[in-house]
């Protein structure tokens, strides 16, 4: 029996010379009466190298033919699948006659969330193996799967538990002589669904709904649409032309990028010389939560998910008994989504989750986050107790999603072990873990921290103490200029209809009513903003000498607060209620607010609220590079992907920056700084400035440029 092996990104060319060299020695060698098609180390394939499609030397589409070629041999050819078959993988795989996989192996053609499509022929052999619905969910989604989901569909044929290899070698043996006609997927017809064009017409617009702009899984539908009206041959011709538009796009480049971004994070380093690759994380196997509002149950809900056991503290009966009943609700219905349901995350079992108001049954925890809400006093009160109670090792987390690192570890005995875990909310379900290292923090407690984000599958990001950190640091100059836009004329619908057109979530304003206006507000009257504290004959849009806009204060005066109490900057159908409505009575408001301070409304074009609002965002971004807040843009980008809705396919705002072109950022800064000068957020920083003075280099440079990095520390 000819053994051909397939290596996961070794070397995508060698590996597709060494099929191609194999198959054909295996077709003129008598002797040879099946073959065999493994992966090394226990993986199948992870498809091809991904940073080949931006290289010159591109060699993807060698692999069609080879697919074709696997199919058409006379000899049975079976595919052993472990670890995983992803991409070009799984391709390959379909081009076997049979397929066996390893119960604990994952497939997957996840080249959609690469902007590109399967382009060795996957979208027309997929679509004839396991029908059109669910190839065209795996196609658009770029999903997963389990092997036992796997064979559910027909995608493999067996499954094993024992050696794959061995099981497949039975299988081959055992379909010699066998006729290869019928395991051929391009010789079978699409299977039939009742109304084939009703079906894709809604399947395109449900795909076009959720790609929000983004151009792969609408081709990716177009050309399994072209399994079901053309031909076999022709549906590829089809694909290939397909993937050739995807992959001269900017969508492939910027989703690609964002992949390796998600990856580069991970060697994280501070500029102390602190570094992922000599600190080593300590072992987590029980935790703490202290307060148990919004962020505090997603996080309970997320660590018992991740199997850690923890305790769960509130500061009375009446606030545990309301959290205790919201978790339980949070966890049944993670419960539901899981095979095994509740059985499989154990949570009536006090060993896995104990809800308490004793401080004490925090003795033995290895880590404590802390999620009560932002009053620097209460923070430093509960981080001093902790200091006292827990173990000498301990972790000590909070969930601040602004306020000072180092002044909430001063209130402790061992501020080597305080560091920020900023969740986001909804904790259990965001990705992001903005992990904020403070002046004492060790890089023992760093490392830990980043294993937890794994742990929790998140994307943990490792980064400086300042204002906000990362990413609410950035936001804040977006939103600032939102609000802006609204005194001199716009809309919040109009200025969140810019943004969600450009491919974010949901707009600033929606945002704002979802998470409430009161949050801001307590922060504003925390900081002397607005409120009691504020000095008489402070003038109504000035703060020390800056630009300040009071309109989210004076929508906080009149009660509104957002989704929660039926009106913000929209209007809802009830407190609590989803749906936003431009509300009459906001437009109204805006106009006697602009009669009142002399503001002349004009009309606001889209470029504008666009460039002035994602500008200033950047601009925030080069400052925080400077100053050595975040180790690289990637850093930036990832955090805006994973936790602020940042569309991927536009790469993270630091990636957009490099497509727009760094000269265009500077000019239209500088044009909007100079029309608004007592706005600091559109003053270019220096450091964009520099870059653009040294000729625009490419986004992996930036960094080099920066002589030393200033260090907050
Ligand atoms: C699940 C994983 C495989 C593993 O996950 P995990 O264990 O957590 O490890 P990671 O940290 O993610 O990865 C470890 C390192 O490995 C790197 N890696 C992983 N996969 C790849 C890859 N596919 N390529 C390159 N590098 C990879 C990863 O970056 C890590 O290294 P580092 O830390 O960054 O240094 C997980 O990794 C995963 O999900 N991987 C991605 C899988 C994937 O997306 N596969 C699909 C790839 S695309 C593909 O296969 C496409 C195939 C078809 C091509 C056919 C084209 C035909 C076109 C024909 C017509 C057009 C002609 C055009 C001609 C012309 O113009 O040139």
């Amino acid at each position: 029996m000819e053994l051909l092996s397939l290596t996961v990104n070794s070397n995508s060319l060698a590996v597709l010379q060494a099929l191609e060299d194999g198959l054909k020695k295996a077709d003129a060698d008598p002797s040879v009466k099946a073959v065999m098609i493994c992966g090394e180390n226990g993986k199948f394939s992870a498809g091809a190298d991904i940073r080949g499609f931006s290289s010159p030397k591109r060699h993807g589409g060698a692999l069609g033919p080879i697919v074709s070629l696997i199919e058409s041999s006379e000899k049975p050819v079976v595919a052993a699948i472990e670890g995983v078959a992803l991409g070009g993988g799984l391709e390959v795989a379909l081009g076997c006659h049979y397929r066996i996989a390893h119960v604990k192996a994952w497939m997957g053609l996840p080249e959609v969330t690469l902007g590109l499509l399967p382009g060795a022929e996957g979208t027309q052999r997929l679509p004839r193996l396991i029908g059109v619905p669910t190839a065209l969910d795996m196609i658009t989604t770029g999903k997963h799967i389990p092997a036992t989901e796997a064979l559910k569909l027909g995608l493999v044929d067996e499954i094993v538990e024992e050696n794959t290899i061995e099981a497949a070698i039975r299988l081959a043996n055992k379909v010699i002589g066998q006729p290869l006609g019928p395991r051929r997927l391009s010789l079978k017809p699409v299977p039939k669904v009742p109304n084939m064009e009703a079906f894709l017409r809604e399947a395109a617009v449900k795909v076009k709904q959720q790609a929000r702009g983004c151009l792969a899984p609408e081709l990716c539908l177009q050309a399994v649409r072209a399994a079901t009206e053309t031909p076999f041959a022709e549906g590829v011709r089809r694909e290939r032309e397909l993937f050739r538009v995807l992959l001269s796009s900017g969508q492939a480049q910027a989703l690609q990028y964002a992949f390796f971004a998600e990856r580069a994070v991970h060697r994280w380093a501070t500029p102390a010389g602190a570094s992922w690759s000599s600190a080593a994380p300590q072992p987590v196997c029980k935790a703490a939560v202290i307060g148990l509002g919004t962020m505090g149950r997603g996080i309970v809900t997320s660590l018992v998910k991740a199997s850690i056991p923890v305790v769960a503290l509130e500061q009375d009966l009446e606030y545990l008994n309301k959290g205790r009943k919201a978790v339980m609700l949070l966890l049944e219905r993670e419960a539901m989504k899981m095979e095994g349901g509740a059985q499989s995350l154990d949570f009536h079992n006090p060993a896995r989750l104990q809800f308490t108001v004793d401080f004490d049954l925090l003795h033995d925890v290895d880590l404590v986050i802390e999620a009560v809400f932002e009053n620097m006093a209460l923070k430093k009160e509960i981080f001093h107790k902790l200091s006292k109670i827990c173990k000498p090792g301990a972790l000590l987390c909070t969930n601040t999603s602004a306020l000072n690192i180092d002044e909430i570890a001063s209130a402790t005995s061992r501020p080597q072990q305080v560091i920020g875990t900023h969740f986001f909310s909804p904790a259990h379900v965001m990705r992001l873990l903005e992990i904020i290292y403070g002046r004492h923090t060790s890089p023992t407690a760093i490392a830990t921290a980043m294993q937890l984000a794994k742990t929790l599958k998140k994307v943990g990001v490792v980064v400086g103490n300042c204002f906000g950190f990362v990413g609410n640091r950035m936001m804040f100059p977006y939103v600032q200029q939102a609000v802006f836009l609204l005194e001199e004329g716009s809309r919040p619908e109009a200025v969140d209809q810019v943004l969600e057109d450009f491919g974010f979530k949901i707009g600033p304003f929606r945002m704002s009513d979802l998470a409430g206006l009161d949050v801001g507000w307590r922060s504003r009257q925390g900081q002397g903003l607005t409120g009691p504290s504020l000095p008489a004959g402070t003038p109504a849009r000035q703060r020390q000498g800056q630009r300040y806009s009071p309109l989210p204060d004076l929508l906080c005066e009149h009660g509104r607060f957002g989704q929660k109490t039926a009106k913000g900057w929209y209007q809802y159908e009830k407190a609590g209620g989803r749906t936003a409505t431009p509300d009459p009575w906001l437009h109204s408001f805006l106009s006697r607010y602009r009669d009142t301070h002399g503001i002349k409304a004009r009309f606001i074009d889209q470029e504008e609220i666009l460039e002035r609002c994602l500008f200033s965002l950047i601009n925030e971004g080069f400052a925080i590079l400077a100053e050595g807040i975040a180790s690289g843009p990637e850093h930036l980008d990832v955090i805006y992907i994973n936790g602020y809705g940042w569309p991927r396919h536009r790469g993270g705002p630091m990636f957009y920056a490099s497509t727009v072109g760094l000269p265009r950022v500077l000019d239209k800064l500088q044009k909007y700084s100079e029309a608004h000068p007592d706005v600091p957020g559109l003053r270019p920083s220096a450091f964009l400035k520099k870059l653009v003075a040294v000729g625009n280099p490419p986004i992996k440079e930036w960094m080099s440029y920066l002589s030393q990095q200033s260090s907050k520390l």
